[in-house]
């Protein structure tokens, strides 16, 4: 039957983007009708995770192998909750997987229903309606003011969403459902918390550029690499990974608010997403921009003369995206467990259904573009294969003759691809030769010198991979929880710095530089570097 079929395809990731509804609405090969689509995943969005545990128990699964764990699940929603039953010819065979094992699922669902005390499906309904609210935790629209072409924030939130103003991000948060209010965040100027759900991207603001959908954590990497740097301090700046923009247009803004004639090299390796930063460097007004389209930034001579005056790397490679939240609007769904024998397409396509969700919460990706695609689990194998091309990007910039800062960022929340990835960095034989250490806490600029949340340690140092890193180093690492009530997505960040005057040594301990060659630039890295 279309209709289950349909609400599948819709959470698969390989495909979609946006919000669910421009995902439903905009498909023009369904084949079934959009609303009941919408329905029907956001009805069983509300009772997956008792219907896991009903057909877990059941182990439905094991005994009808054509079913997939989000069929099953959106069947099994209408078996019970819905009306009407099943919506399908009582024959169909997606059907029958379902009522053959009907006297089992209905044993199954009435000991669910009173393990949760409820004396009726009514009871049952509400139950898991309040279940629901207690873990949702609101995040809000971050939208950067883009200083390049306005400085009226006032104006432009006052009058054009007409929103009131709040003196904090709690307020913002716990206005009434449908109010629109918005207030200036306490870390990063011109960064504007907007209530979640506000619509911005029909807004003329949005769309002439003036406004910028920006999560938090996404503002500090140019914010920590500029924010206190004088005119003089800030030559040309390289941002190795920019695509699809939005750090290459935060720092195009504060290169013109601190009044320096810099020009930034935004280099994108990818051709498509490559298109998308010229265009997003044109709506922002970037004008400083030199977009280094279909470049690899490893292929990038430091010593090209181009490259002579560059004193600030921005580096925000691939990575595993395990920080990338949700959209708020974009279920994901508890599925139930399959112990199947699994082919490797089989694999691939439930790790697609367990993954199905989008990027950050600010990203409206049928108008706005994303900085990232939807995460897929990832393995230790594939998170040290991404580390390996992380540190190789970060210590190809230290390599630019006349860097004296860097940012590196990422938005996974994994330990491997940020402390450790700082660590080894640290230890690498140019960091060494060259001088380049963490910027401290205390020189940080002041936003970010007031973030609370700063490196961790979880893993043993002593391990082949270890985190090394003094309290200090991880003092001046900066974390973003995506589950905090911060309201930001899970991202990490660190700069680091070197005294351009002081004499290079011939240091060598031979430890990532080596290890990148053996281990990081083999065929199989190539074939999947992580999300971008
Ligand atoms: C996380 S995204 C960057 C998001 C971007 N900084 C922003 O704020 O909008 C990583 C980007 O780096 C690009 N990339 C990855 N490795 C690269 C390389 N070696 N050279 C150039 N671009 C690379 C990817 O294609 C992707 O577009």
């Amino acid at each position: 039957m279309a209709l289950y079929y349909d609400a599948a395809t819709i959470l698969s990731p390989e495909k979609h983007r946006g919000s669910l509804k421009s995902r439903i609405y905009g498909s023009s090969t369904f084949k079934s009708n959009p609303a009941q689509v919408y329905a029907l995943i956001c009805e069983t969005a509300k009772r997956d995770v008792f219907l896991k545990e009903v057909l877990d128990h059941v182990q439905l699964l094991h005994d009808e192998p054509k079913l997939t764990p989000l069929l099953a699940l959106f069947l099994c929603h209408d078996h019970f909750f819905a009306k009407a039953g099943i919506a399908a010819p009582a024959k169909h065979p997606l059907r029958q997987s379902i009522e053959r094992h009907k006297a089992r699922l209905q044993s199954e669902f009435t000991r669910a229903r009173l393990r949760r005390k409820c004396a009726s499906i009514d009871d049952l309904k509400s139950s898991l309606d309040r279940e629901r609210a207690t873990h949702a935790r609101p995040h809000p629209r971050w939208a950067r003011m883009n200083t390049l072409i306005t400085r009226d924030t006032e104006s432009v939130v006052g009058s054009i969403f007409g929103c009131k103003r709040k003196r904090d991000l709690d307020n913002v948060l716990n206005v009434d459902a449908g109010t629109v209010s918005y207030c200036h965040d306490a870390h990063v100027p011109n960064l504007l918390a907007l209530s979640p759900g506000t619509e911005v991207t029909k807004n003329d603001v949005y769309k002439q550029g003036e406004l910028i959908l920006q999560d938090k954590a996404s503002c500090f990497p140019a914010y920590l690499l500029l924010g206190n740097e004088s005119k003089e301090e800030a030559g040309d700046i390289i941002d190795g990974c920019a695509a699809p923009g939005n750090k290459t247009t935060h720092l195009a803004a504060i290169l013109s608010e601190i009044g320096s004639e810099g020009k930034i090299f935004a280099c994108e390796r990818d051709s498509t997403r490559s298109k998308t930063l010229r265009v997003m460097v044109e709506k922002a007004g970037a004008g400083g921009v030199d977009v280094l389209a279909k470049q690899d930034f490893l292929a990038l001579d430091p010593q090209d003369a181009r490259f002579g005056r560059v004193t600030h790397l921005l580096l925000d490679p691939s990575c595993s995206g395990s920080g990338i939240l949700r959209r708020e609007d974009i279920p994901k769904l508890a599925l139930p467990d399959d112990q199947r024998t699994k082919s490797k397409k089989r694999k691939r396509q439930e790790a697609e259904e367990l993954v199905s969700e989008d990027t950050t919460a600010d990203a409206q990706v049928d108008l706005a573009p994303t900085e990232e695609e939807a995460p897929i689990p990832t393995s230790e194998e594939r998170l040290h294969k991404l580390a390996n091309l992380q540190t190789r990007i970060v210590e190809h910039a230290m390599r630019f003759p006349a860097a004296k800062r860097l940012t590196y960022s990422t938005c996974s929340i994994h330990e491997q691809e940020n402390e450790v990835v700082v660590s080894r960095l640290l230890a690498s034989q140019v960091a060494q030769t060259r001088g380049w250490t963490v910027l401290p806490r205390s020189q940080q600029i002041d936003g970010m010198k007031r973030w609370r949340h700063r490196g961790i340690r979880n893993k043993p140092d002593d391990s082949f991979d270890g985190n090394k890193l003094t309290e200090e180093e991880l003092d001046a690492c900066i974390r973003c929880n995506p589950d905090d009530e911060e309201g930001t997505m899970g991202f990490f960040v660190c700069a680091f710095v070197r005294d351009v005057d002081a004499k290079e040594t011939s240091h060598s301990n031979g430890s990532s530089d080596r290890l990148d060659e053996n281990d990081g630039g083999g065929d199989e890295e190539g074939s999947w570097e992580g999300f971008d």
